[in-house]
């Protein structure tokens, strides 16, 4: 839903960072690349240190790559299969260093395992979430709906992980990552049925045919 709504705030806000990018000979590409590592650094090295404000700004700093790489590519007319494909699985390691860097803190220092655990819930629907996308997205059927699509899920734990940083009682994290894996758990729900009602409308054959 945020990805729909704001996208066009973000482009807009974002396109002078890309065409400077571009013009001092910066590749899509590479910002994908580099705005992954960033996250797993931010992720994987200053949450487990327990530094979760300082953690979720640099992350947040290197986040919204997501959103700059793919406004250089269409400034450069391109947008490739091969793109779309960088883009897609680097997202998930992102999203997989995210909720894993959560889950390290709270598993040792920050010795909380109801956090911990819930963070480990969320990684693994989030990862479903997308795959249903894409498995959809390769028989030639959509699926990009659902209440908890990428932006909703980093937002809330970003916001959430760096609050509690700065003090936020854990109970907040602990009933924000409970509700995001309810959310996540409904978005897989809602693009199986999606899938569903396509295939019901495609009889066989014609998705394959598609996807072939
Ligand atoms: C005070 C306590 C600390 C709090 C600090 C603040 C916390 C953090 C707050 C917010 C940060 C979270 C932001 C989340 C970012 C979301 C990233 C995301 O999901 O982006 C989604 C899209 C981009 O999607 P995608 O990658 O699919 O599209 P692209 O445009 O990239 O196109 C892909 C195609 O491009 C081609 N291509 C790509 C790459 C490549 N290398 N080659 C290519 O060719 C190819 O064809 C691809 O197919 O982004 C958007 O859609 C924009 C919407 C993003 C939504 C952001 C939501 C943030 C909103 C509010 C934040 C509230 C903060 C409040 C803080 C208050 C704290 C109390
Ligand atoms: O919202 P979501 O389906 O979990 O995840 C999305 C992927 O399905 C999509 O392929 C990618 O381009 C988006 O950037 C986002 O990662
Ligand atoms: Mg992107
Ligand atoms: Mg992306």
């Amino acid at each position: 839903m945020l990805n729909r709504h704001a996208r066009g705030f973000f482009t807009a806000l974002f396109s002078p960072v890309a065409r400077w990018l571009l013009k001092i000979g910066v590749s899509p590409d590479a910002v994908t690349v580099v705005g992954t590592l960033g996250v797993v650094v931010g992720a994987l090295v200053f949450y487990p240190l327990g530094q979760l404000f300082w953690g979720t700004l640099f992350i947040t700093a290197f986040i919204f790559s997501d959103v700059i790489d793919g406004i250089m590519a269409r400034m450069q007319h391109r947008g490739g299969r091969w793109g779309n494909f960088l883009d897609s699985t680097l997202d998930r390691v992102a999203d997989g260093a995210l909720f894993a860097g959560v889950a390290v803190w709270f598993f040792t220092g920050g010795a909380n395992p109801p956090i911990a655990i819930a963070a480990v819930v969320c990684l693994v629907l989030g990862m479903v979430v997308s795959y249903a996308r894409a498995k959809a997205e390769a028989l030639g059927f959509h699926a990009n709906v659902g209440i908890a699509e990428r932006a909703e899920r980093l937002v809330s734990v970003l916001v959430v992980t760096g609050l509690t940083g700065l003090g936020l009682p854990t109970v907040v994290l602990f009933v924000t990552l409970c509700l995001l894996a309810t959310a996540s758990l409904v978005t897989v729900v809602q693009r199986i049925m999606t899938v569903h009602r396509q295939s019901l409308e495609e009889p066989d054959g014609t998705a394959s045919e598609r996807a072939a």
